[in-house]
């Protein structure tokens, strides 16, 4: 039975240096929450804790209201009664057991032991499990028989099997290739969103994130910098840091006063908080431009990405990224008027160091 999974204030560290700090989130029955930061960052240590595979320095780890590691009192429940599965980036399957007994694995101890009733309830275990991955007749096939999105599934299926209380996914789909990743990402969020599993996805591609997961929890050097659903942490980001890692962007000097701010490319409209001093960063499909001999940018480069193409421009040292429809084409050298659409998120002069972004 699937149940919230809590941590509160959880710090870890590697023969005392520190790697996470004050790390609070929440994950709820049937919603997946991506952690996404770059190398190093801490998220795999993250989701070894959770696991149990790694001793927290402090903090509360629950799930419901059980509490699987604690510091005070000190609390720590073994992986393997912690309730929780795991799918690990290289899926981990045992190339010389079949595709079902690869599923049946965790589910009741040596196959030799089980009684005759207790088979048949196994037999019929898989099956279901095989069926709700799609791979239904494939339980006799050995896994380097299936393509790397099925043996995917099996390994989902495998870590389902037990019928843990959260599952937990360490980039599980790294592996494929990206024409497969986003599919295979699509069907495994949607079966444990109805199988009402919560699952906490560790990954640092951003596209899967933002495009996976309900959730999505910017981790940056040990710390969640900000957390909310893929439209807020891309529109509304807190932080340059998190704005940066989160989406392509320019990012101009500005000078705040109310809803509006003086920048390099004129006033514009913004959203956020703080006045005065600071910047706005400026995603690449806010950007209109036109060409125009009068024009004051120049197109630097032009690099055509199927649905739309990203051109450069630049006017002295104020360069910007836009994202022009296919078909548009802006040749280097040309001059173009720059247009800012809608509201851009300001940061104040505080928030708007870039360190930590990796
Ligand atoms: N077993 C270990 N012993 C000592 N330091 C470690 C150990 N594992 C990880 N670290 C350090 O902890 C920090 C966080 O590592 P972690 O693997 O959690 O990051 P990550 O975000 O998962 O990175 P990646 O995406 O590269 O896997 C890094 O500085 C790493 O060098």
């Amino acid at each position: 039975m699937s149940e919230v999974l809590s941590l509160e204030a959880v710090s870890a560290s590697y023969g005392g240096d520190p790697v996470l700090h004050d790390v609070s989130v929440r994950v709820p029955p049937g919603e997946m929450l991506a952690v996404l930061g770059p190398s190093g960052g801490g998220k795999t240590t993250l989701l070894r804790s959770i696991a149990g595979l790694h001793r927290i320095d402090a903090g509360t780890i629950r799930l419901g209201d059980r509490a699987l590691a604690a510091s005070a009192p000190h609390v720590h429940v073994a992986p393997e009664r912690r309730g929780i599965g795991l799918m690990p980036q290289d899926n981990a399957l045992f190339p010389h057991l079949s595709v079902g007994n690869n599923i049946g694995f965790g589910l009741s101890g040596p196959w030799s032991v089980l009684r005759g009733s207790e088979r048949a309830a196994r037999r019929r275990r898989i099956a279901d499990l095989l069926e709700l991955v799609g791979l239904d007749g494939l339980g006799d096939a050995r896994p380097q028989e299936l393509s790397g999105g099925q043996q995917q599934r099996v390994a989902l299926a495998r870590a389902l099997a037990p019928g843990p209380g959260v599952m937990l996914m360490d980039e599980p789909f790294a592996s494929l290739d990206a024409g497969l990743r986003a599919g295979v990402g699509a069907d495994v969020a949607r079966l444990l969103r109805d199988q009402g599993v919560g699952s906490v996805l560790v990954t640092h591609d951003r596209k899967e994130a933002l495009g996976t997961a309900d959730r999505v929890a910017v981790i940056l050097d040990g710390g969640i910098r900000q957390e909310g659903t893929p439209e807020e942490l891309y529109h509304r980001p807190t932080s340059v840091a998190v704005g940066r890692f989160i989406g392509e962007g320019s990012l101009l000097d500005a000078h705040r006063s109310g809803e509006r701010a003086q920048t390099a490319v004129g006033v514009v409209p913004v959203t956020g908080n703080g006045d005065g001093a600071g910047s706005v960063l400026i995603r690449p499909e806010q950007i209109r431009l036109t060409v125009a001999a009068t024009g004051d940018f120049e197109v630097v480069r032009s690099s055509f990405g199927g649905p739309s193409t990203i051109v450069t421009v630049r006017r002295a040292d104020t360069e910007l990224t836009v994202q022009v429809a296919d078909g548009v084409v802006f040749e280097p050298g040309a001059a173009v008027d720059v247009d800012v659409v809608g509201a851009v998120v300001f940061f104040p002069a505080h928030l708007a160091s870039s360190s930590g972004s990796g």
